[in-house]
């Protein structure tokens, strides 16, 4: 007979059993496999940092890579470094993705894209009050409406229901300041957010030509592209973009493919970003009803560490403001002696 202490282990435990068994047959989309080798990837903003990285990684695993960014000479570097490190002969194409135009002559040149990855972008972090309107239009106009301009141009030949060529993908690159409003990144965050709002939509619109969208959200990378963030961002954004571990362009990179290989719809780089994406998970497809298991699980208490990183936020953000407030009335009576 069996004991009534197995028996309460059995009654505690039935319902997340029960839970689990719901899930594996509740997850939508269905899963999905995305190879690499032998196909077409084609990356906006390949020239630099993580696109540059994905660029190298896609073509090492044998894949057929485009990369599009604006500086021909950066292009012309990035072909030549990853001619080098693989052997392979890589297609670079200069384009703003600002100019739709521009954009679609390019792609209607490079033939089917399997795997589309939207990694462009821009960011100058600095108060709204700081910011000139016009730097916010050209984070919202290169990251928002140049993302449109690409994934627009791209998806009639992406579509092509019932062609049988395998699943495809479009990857978009979002970041953790898509999933987290940051102090001085009011435009950064706006364009970063949308993202995601343009990938669950999109992701109900493709998914029956077997395309799969991915959002990678990433924390602070090493890059050329943050070295210069780095020079222009106020300390509160450093101290609270700080919190998640920075992370190398190859190791982001690395998780990228990952994602999109497994057609996953949220892509985490790193521990901070795991719990990020299930304090976030919102109505976001999930193919994996492990990470819905956890979603469920985590939500409540994933709140309340959230609420516990605002207080802090707020707090930083308070000692920050009085210690400048005191520096300019230092400031003030020193020039007045
Ligand atoms: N580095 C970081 O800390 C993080 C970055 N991200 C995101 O990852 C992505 C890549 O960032 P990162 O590697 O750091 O960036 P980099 O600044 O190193 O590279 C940006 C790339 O985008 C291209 N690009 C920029 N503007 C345009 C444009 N108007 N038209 C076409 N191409 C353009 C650049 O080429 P060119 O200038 O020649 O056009 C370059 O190839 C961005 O979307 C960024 O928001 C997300 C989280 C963290
Ligand atoms: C246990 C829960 C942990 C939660 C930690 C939360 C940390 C949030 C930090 C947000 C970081 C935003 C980085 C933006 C990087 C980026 O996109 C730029 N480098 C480009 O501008």
């Amino acid at each position: 007979m069996a004991s009534p202490f197995l028996f309460l282990i059995i009654l505690i435990f039935l319902p997340f059993l029960l839970l689990f068994v719901v899930l594996i047959f509740l997850v939508r989309p269905s899963p999905a496999k995305i190879p690499i080798a032998n196909r077409h990837v084609f990356i906006t903003g390949g020239s630099s940092g993580i696109g540059f990285a994905l660029a190298l990684k896609t073509a090492s695993e044998g894949a057929r890579v485009s990369i599009l960014a604006r500086n021909r000479n950066k292009l012309e570097e990035s072909r030549k470094a990853i001619l080098l490190a693989t052997g392979v002969e890589i297609g670079v194409y200069s384009a703003d993705v600002r100019d739709p135009e521009a954009v679609q002559e390019v792609i209607d040149s490079v033939g089917e894209i399997d795997v589309l990855v939207v990694n462009h972008g821009v960011f100058l972090p600095r108060e709204l009050d700081e910011e000139e309107l016009e730097e916010v239009r050209f984070m919202v106009e290169v990251n928002v409406m140049g993302s449109f301009h690409v994934i627009k141009a791209a998806l009639k030949g992406m579509k092509r229901r019932g062609t049988g060529r395998g699943p495809r993908s479009i990857a978009i690159m979002s970041s953790q300041a898509g999933q987290v409003g940051v102090y001085g990144y009011t435009a950064y965050c706006a364009s970063k957010f949308a993202l995601r709002g343009l990938g669950e939509a999109l992701q109900q619109e493709v998914i029956e030509d077997d395309i799969h969208v991915s959002i990678i959200f990433p924390p602070d990378t090493k890059t050329p592209g943050l070295d210069l963030e780095n020079s222009l961002r106020p300390d509160i954004s450093r101290v609270i973009a700080g919190y998640s571990v920075e992370m190398k362009a190859e190791s982001v990179a690395e998780k990228t493919l990952n994602g999109i290989k497994s057609g996953s719809f949220i892509v985490t780089c790193n521990f901070e970003g795991l719990m990020l994406s299930i304090a976030t998970a919102g109505f976001s497809p999930q193919r994996s009803y492990i990470m819905a298991f956890c979603e469920i699980l985590g939500a409540s208490f994933m709140r309340f560490v959230g609420l516990c990183f605002v207080w802090n936020w707020y707090g930083i953000v308070k000692n920050c403001t009085a210690a400048a407030t005191a520096n300019k009335k230092i400031d003030r009576e020193i020039m007045n002696v």
